[in-house]
């Protein structure tokens, strides 16, 4: 297999005398959904934003492709190409979802508001802002006011935000949240679409939607990773089985 873009060795964080993610190695590849899974509390977000950059790590380290990049910042972090959504909905509900995607565009540009360019740059960012609405099915609702999507449509407009900076790893934070089956199949497809060309990581809480989806599972329990492979052989794991699934799943 090809070099992992982003990878871990060793990661942990400690919260005064709490280890929220102890020793965690892991690795994304371009092609592949990693999902990571485990219990509420087990330290999932906590290793988003550590690999985002958005809380230091205590210990260990974060590469991507040659850089180690454990202190750099999160900005330094966005601009190289790692893309993260979160839990909480982010939109700008008033403006319209072409306008909520062209800011993130605009502000993946070099020297984003730089506004004696900012004819040109409109246009570029503008291109960019339709093209990642198009892949994630958004064409359609391009002028509605953001707020008045459905949860599903939220969310994957959340996701086009973060493609449309261009991202090469996207650190996707329980995006099947609240959603329906149908809004469950089509956020599926569009993740399916864009591992072809980003390395995916997805902390997910839906089991079934993550054993139709991911090309490998890393299993965590209180900061530890007690399994990490491909679907078939978590399913199996005896340790997955008593510590998370449950027996039978
Ligand atoms: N800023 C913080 N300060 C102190 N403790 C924290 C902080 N952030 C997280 N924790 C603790 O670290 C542990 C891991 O939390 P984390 O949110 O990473 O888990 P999680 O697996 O994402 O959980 P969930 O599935 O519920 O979102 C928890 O015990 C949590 O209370």
């Amino acid at each position: 297999m090809a070099e992992a873009l982003l990878r871990s060795n060793l990661l942990t964080r400690r919260f005064g005398g709490l280890t929220a993610v102890n020793g965690v190695s892991l690795e994304l590849h371009v092609g592949e959904v990693h999902a990571v899974i485990g219990t509420n509390g087990a330290g999932k977000s906590t290793l988003i934003n550590m690999l985002s950059g958005e809380i230091p790590a205590s210990s260990g380290s974060i590469h991507f492709e040659d850089h180690d990049i454990t202190d750099w910042p999160q900005p330094k972090r966005a601009r190289a190409g790692i893309g993260r959504s979160y839990q909480r909905t982010t939109i700008f509900p008033e403006f319209t979802v072409l306008e909520n995607c062209r800011l993130c565009a605009q502000a993946a540009l070099p020297r984003a508001w730089a506004v004696w360019e900012s004819a040109q740059r409109c246009a570029q960012s503008l291109a960019v802002a339709r093209e990642a609405l198009a892949a994630a099915g958004l064409a359609d609702v391009a002028q509605r006011h953001a707020g008045t999507l459905s949860h599903g449509g939220k969310r994957q407009l959340e996701i086009a935000m973060c493609t449309a900076t261009k991202p090469r790893v996207l650190l996707l934070d329980e995006p099947l949240a609240g959603m329906g089956a149908e809004e469950t199949d089509r956020m599926l497809a569009l993740l399916a679409s864009l591992k072809a060309t980003h390395a995916v990581l997805l902390v997910e809480h839906d089991m079934d939607a993550v054993f139709r989806i991911a090309d490998r599972i890393t299993v965590m329990v209180n900061g530890e990773v007690i399994a990490s492979d491909v679907p078939a052989a978590i399913r199996s794991n005896r340790d997955v089985q008593t510590a998370y699934l449950g027996e039978g799943h």
